[in-house]
């Protein structure tokens, strides 16, 4: 049975809230084991929890839920590609797969709900992911 970790972003957690749930309905579908969960302020503070996570032994992948939308600036996109560019980093270099459920940047509130199923699609590329590849 894949063991995933959840990395869950409380920042709009209206939103991540759902989005949460609905990883947890899915991996359950697939018959995966979240093995724990990791709450964090915000999109951008996901790496070092990420990391923690990704050298557990007990943990196989790591799932990262999170909800960025847009304000006035472009603070919205600082957040999302320096967050997603450091998980792609963590994953390489812990040799465990980290998937996306981040929504944004560029996006409303009506969009990110929309959206809420992205979190879905990062649970189902994690199990698929370590079918195909295997452990270490
Ligand atoms: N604006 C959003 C944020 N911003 C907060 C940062 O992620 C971070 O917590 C803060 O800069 C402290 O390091 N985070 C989200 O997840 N979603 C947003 O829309
Ligand atoms: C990324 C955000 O949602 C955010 O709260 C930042 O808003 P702003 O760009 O208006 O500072």
């Amino acid at each position: 049975m894949a063991k995933l970790g959840f990395v869950v972003s409380e920042f709009n957690r209206d939103i991540t809230y759902q989005m949460e749930l609905l990883g947890r309905e899915h991996a359950q579908f697939l018959g995966a084991d979240v093995a724990a969960v990791v709450y964090v302020p915000g999109v951008f503070d996901m790496p070092i929890a990420v990391k923690k996570m990704l050298c557990r032994e007990d943990i196989d992948a790591v799932v990262t839920i999170g909800c960025v939308i847009q304000g006035e600036t472009a603070h919205d996109e600082v957040v999302v590609n320096h967050a997603a560019r450091k998980l792609m980093d963590l994953s390489l270099e812990c040799n465990k797969p980290v998937t996306l459920g981040i929504t944004g940047p560029k996006m409303s509130r009506a969009d990110a709900q929309k959206r809420v199923d992205y979190s879905k699609r990062a649970v189902e590329a994690a199990v698929k992911l370590l079918q195909r590849l295997g452990g270490d």
